[in-house]
This record gives C-alpha cells, structure tokens and sequence, in this order.
C-alpha cells in the first residue's frame, strides 16, 4: 500500500468507518439478561484490557484482524438477525457512531457488551458492562448501563461487585458470572452470595454448556 493509501485507511479507522473485524456468527446469546435469545455477533478486534483469563485472547492484537467497513458489516448482520451483539475484544477502543447508524438505520436491535475501559460511543439499546480491575469503567458507560455483569475469579471480585453495583443507574440488572475455568469452585459461592444478596442474579455462559460459539 502507498503511504496514502494507509493514511487514509487510518483515518477511516480512526472514524469508525473501518473496524478491525475478527469474526462474526449467528447464535445465541449466552450470557446475561437476553440469554436464550438468538441474536448475531459481531467481534470487532482489538483489546488491551489484559485480562489474565480471558476466553479471547486471539482478539487482543487488532492489527491481525482485517479493517473492514462498518456499513458493509451491518449490511450483512441484518440478513441473519434483528438483534445484533457488537463484543470483542474491547469494541469502544473504537468509534462505534457508524457501524450502530447503520444497524439502527436497517431497523436492527443494537446490543453491546463491553468492559468500558473506553468512552461510550454508538447507539446502543442495551448496555452490558462486564467492569475490570486492570482497566476501571469509565463514567459515561457506568451511568447508561442496562445491566453489570461481574465476573467471580476470587472472593476478592464480590468486593468489586459491589463497588460497581454502587456507581450503575438504579435500574441497571446486576449479575454475577463465573470464571470459567474456576466454575466448579466459584459456582457454590455465587449461590450462596445471591440467596444473601437477591439483588444480585447468577449468569452463566450458557453457550458453553450447550456447545454453540
Ligand atoms: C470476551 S469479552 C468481550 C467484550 C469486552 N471486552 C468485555 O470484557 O466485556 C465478552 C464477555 O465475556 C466475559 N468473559 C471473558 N472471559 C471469560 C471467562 N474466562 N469466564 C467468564 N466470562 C468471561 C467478559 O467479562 C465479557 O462479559
Ligand atoms: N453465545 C455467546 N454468547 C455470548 N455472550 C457474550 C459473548 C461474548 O464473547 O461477548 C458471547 C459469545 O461469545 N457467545
Ligand atoms: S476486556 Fe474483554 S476482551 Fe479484553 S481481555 Fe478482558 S475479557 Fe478479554
Ligand atoms: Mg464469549
């Protein structure tokens, strides 16, 4: 590519007219308060969040993931579902106005799951945000979040947990979510944490279970 021409893809990514797209699938949500409930993914790449148990590390390097137009995405979201799950990666690393302008404007259902290390950006019906230790939420996804899904590694994330469930709006879902690999010891924890504490719910990453992406 000339130096021109990378410029300008810069600038477009820079726009969120181009996203790092490292892969897309029909399937159905497993987590959270729309589990069960068919929807399209959509994984945008990049991440620097870091995680140490994080089930897509293949997604951090954005520069591995092809730039790909947002419109072009949508387009092609809209001929599986009219639920649309934008995850990552991180996806607010990037502008999400184009891709979501798109989506809404084919009349489609624009979900988001996202870690809000980074500002909100897009048009979003629903808000999950899955808060991290390494990298704290920022105000703007706090505040307009329709449910907070903590993820329970260790006693040490019902503290965290709460913190959290202190700073989301009053009608935001909360719920607790196991490490996955440390199901089998932290799942008894959780059940026992939201009988004493029934605001909270469990969430279980269901698609694990059932054999589905
Ligand atoms: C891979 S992340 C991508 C979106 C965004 N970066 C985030 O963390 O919310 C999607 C969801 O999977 C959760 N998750 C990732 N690895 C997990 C694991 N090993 N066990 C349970 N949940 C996990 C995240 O907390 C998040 O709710
Ligand atoms: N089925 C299914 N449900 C999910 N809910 C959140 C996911 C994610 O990785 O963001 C996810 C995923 O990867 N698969
Ligand atoms: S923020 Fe999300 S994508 Fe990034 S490392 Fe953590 S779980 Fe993985
Ligand atoms: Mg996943």
């Amino acid at each position: 590519m000339t130096k021109q021409a990378l410029d300008s893809l810069q600038a477009q990514i820079d726009l969120g007219e181009m996203l790092p797209l490292m892969e897309e699938f029909y399937t159905i949500q497993g987590e959270g308060f729309h589990k069960g409930t068919a929807a399209y993914f959509i994984r945008v790449g990049g991440c620097d969040v870091g995680c140490h148990w994080c089930d897509v590390k293949e997604s951090w390097d954005a520069a591995i993931h092809p730039p790909t137009n947002a419109n072009t995405i949508a387009e092609n979201a809209a001929k599986y579902s009219d639920t649309i799950v934008v995850t990552g990666g991180e996806p607010l690393m990037w502008d999400m106005n184009p891709l979501t302008k798109k989506l809404k404007s084919l009349g489609l259902t624009t979900h988001i799951e996202t870690s809000g290390a980074y500002q909100l950006s897009g048009d979003w019906d629903w808000i999950c945000l899955s808060p991290k230790k390494r990298m704290l939420p920022t105000q703007s996804v706090l505040e307009k979040a329709n449910e907070l899904k903590v993820i329970i590694f260790n006693k040490s994330d019902f503290d965290f947990a709460e913190k959290h469930a202190a700073q989301v709006g009053e009608d935001c879902i909360l719920y607790l979510q196991p490490e996955w690999s440390v199901r089998d010891k932290m799942v008894p924890l959780i059940v026992d944490y939201v009988m004493k504490n029934p605001q909270w719910k469990v969430s279980l990453q269901t698609h694990k279970y059932l054999n589905i992406p």
